[in-house]
């Protein structure tokens, strides 16, 4: 009976808010309910969903402001209409690498969740630290540097862990957490991901990490599918691997394994029924790369607060300029990533500021940055001849490449190969509108360039087709941009679900976890429901002969500018 067919719930714990969004069995989506952290929460000073201490160069989220949106969200699907009773699996993806610090009464306050009490209410003390360090932290350079040590250097740590080490990343922040706060770590009986924080919550007690998202920790060793004990010993401090060990817990292979049933809680409260299973839930990005059948010739740039750049592959090829992380459900590959933290707020200061000098900000808040960007000549250059005007534009501090804060805007002639740091020609804000979209798109066709081969017919190497997602793909003055840099044979596309990709990814890997048949991966289960014409749309062209390859003369002069800022940095630190 089609009333009857099952459903699957995947939710989205990202940085800025926390989607739910259900799908059927067919892979359409039948409900989605949004809880936007600044917006709607209710007690929380935050703002773009965190909290910050500049001092220390600490940004963190409060763990309750999540704990208040999953129930809103859960209501909100209620409120729907959504019978909860249909739903046979649920998983989820979380905002990679932060951590939720859970104390020794979590596992009996999880067990014996009350319904009649909202999860806010009753889970204040089953953390030993109220605060889950965000992935914007940058608070962790000396702890870098002893991750970057411990194997021999940066190269080393990355072969072995898929990433050299990152401020972000768990186990460097881990390791100070064992030296800001060692009483309360001394308290804390569990450490969760954000993902299997969320699945912890549906289950009722502690769930194991997710295969993907442990990746993002400096603590995996991937190639022997095993946590690397001497990335543990380092980690844990003075406490002891084997403590360290016994807060982490083990990690499953099979990212469609069965954890357990959803807690009574949400059976009473919402009415899911008792035989509604519990899938990893995994890290955001890994989640993006399952909300289609990716191929490994195709690129997804995730627009969210961060830009990633995601591609599905077979070759482990570990560089300390980029993530490796395994698959989320397919052994065997690999997601390759790079990640920025200048993404969506960096553009929206670009933004704000040419609503300010316009003095007028539309309806729609990216009218007058779509329409300066696309009026402004490619690399600002209104006569071939001109010299090129690239810039970085990094707001908060960066990850790729790894410097403080700040503006830097140059000239390049790509003829002589000349390079200089200058505003002469910039009219700022509006130059700019155009040059941060360059300047991230640049640098991820710098970045990724190794992992692309030529579509055959004598082109240059380049993606067959780039996926637009997350809260940018939207943008179609961007989406243009992209495909004049990147390329995509077949052109660029967005998802039509628009920005709930990764929340589609989490609900599409609940539908694999449950309706797999023996040996099905999910590129095949998936790929066999896809429906192309339905699911994604042609946003923008993607290869352009002439103007890929005066975007390919440009990333050398990118290339030059990002080596020019870099020594300029370390040098004011020496
Ligand atoms: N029309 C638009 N054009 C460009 N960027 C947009 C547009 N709409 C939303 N965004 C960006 O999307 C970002 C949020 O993306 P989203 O994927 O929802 O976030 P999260 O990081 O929480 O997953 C915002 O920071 C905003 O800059
Ligand atoms: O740190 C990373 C990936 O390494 C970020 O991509 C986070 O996973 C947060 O993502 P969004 O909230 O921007 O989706």
């Amino acid at each position: 009976m089609a009333s009857q067919s099952p459903l699957y719930i995947g939710f989205d714990l990202s940085t800025q808010q926390l989607k739910g969004l259900v799908v059927n069995s067919d892979l359409k989506v039948v409900y989605i309910a949004k809880f936007d952290f600044d917006a709607d929460s209710k007690g929380f000073s935050i703002k773009k969903g965190v909290l910050t201490n500049e001092a220390e160069h600490e940004v963190f989220a409060p763990v309750a402001l999540w704990l208040q949106a999953l129930d809103t969200v859960l209501a909100s699907l209620r409120e729907q209409g959504l019978d909860f009773s249909r739903v046979k699996g649920i998983s989820g993806a979380g905002q990679q690498h932060g951590s939720v610090y859970w104390s020794h009464e979590a596992e009996s306050l999880l067990q014996n969740l009350n319904s009649e009490k909202s999860l806010e209410d009753q889970l204040e003390s089953a953390f030993s630290h109220p605060y889950s360090p965000n992935w914007q932290d940058s608070s962790t350079q000396k702890e870098c540097d002893e991750f970057d040590e411990v194997l021999g250097g940066p190269e080393e740590l990355a072969l072995a862990s898929g990433s050299k080490a990152h401020h972000r990343f768990t186990g460097p922040q881990i390791l100070r957490f064992t030296r800001k706060h060692p009483e309360v770590y001394e308290r804390t009986a569990r450490i969760s991901l954000v993902s299997s924080f969320l699945a912890s919550l549906f289950l009722g007690h502690v769930a194991p990490f997710d295969i993907s998202d442990v990746c993002g920790m400096n603590l995996w060793n991937i190639k022997q599918g095993a946590y690397d004990d001497r990335l543990l010993q380092l980690c844990s401090g003075k406490f002891g691997i084997d403590d360290l060990k016994k807060k982490l817990g083990s990690v499953p292979e099979d990212g469609g394994l069965h954890l357990g049933s959803v807690h009574p809680y949400y059976i009473k409260r919402y009415g899911f029924s008792a035989d509604c299973t519990v899938i990893p839930a995994t890290g955001d990005n890994p989640a993006t790369i399952l909300a289609l059948p990716l191929l490994p010739s195709d690129a997804m740039v995730s627009l969210g607060t961060s830009t990633t750049f995601l591609m599905s592959t077979p070759s482990y090829k570990p560089d300390p300029a980029t993530h490796f992380f395994n698959h989320p459900t397919t052994p065997g590959l690999y997601m390759f990533m790079l990640c920025y933290k200048n993404g969506g707020l960096a553009r929206e200061y670009v933004r704000d500021a040419i609503n300010d000098a316009i003095q007028e900000t539309p309806d729609n808040p990216w009218a007058h940055f779509d329409k300066i960007a696309l009026e402004t000549p490619a690399l600002g250059q209104s006569l071939a001849t001109d010299p090129m005007r690239m810039g970085l534009f990094f707001p908060r501090p960066e990850i790729v490449p790894n410097i403080h804060s700040g503006q830097w805007r140059f000239i390049y002639d790509p003829k002589t190969a000349t390079l200089s740091e200058s505003t002469e020609g910039w009219n700022n804000p509006h130059d700019e509108a155009r040059a941060i979209i360059e300047s991230q798109m640049l640098s991820l066709r710098l970045r990724s360039k190794g992992l692309t081969q030529s579509p055959g017919n004598g082109l240059p190497a380049q993606p067959r087709r780039v996926y637009l997602v997350g809260g940018g793909s939207k943008n179609k003055a961007i989406a243009k941009i992209a495909g004049e840099i990147l390329g995509g044979v077949e052109g660029v596309y967005k998802l039509d679900i628009g920005d709930n990709a990764c929340a589609l990814g989490a609900a599409y890997k609940a539908v694999w976890g449950l309706e797999r048949k023996a040996g099905e991966t999910f590129e095949d289960l998936v790929g066999k429901r896809w429906n192309e014409d339905e699911f994604i749309e042609k946003i923008a062209d993607g290869y352009q002969p002439g103007l890929f390859e005066k975007y390919g003369m440009a990333v050398e002069g990118f290339q030059k500018m990002e080596d020019k800022i870099v020594r300029q940095v370390h040098a004011e630190k020496h």
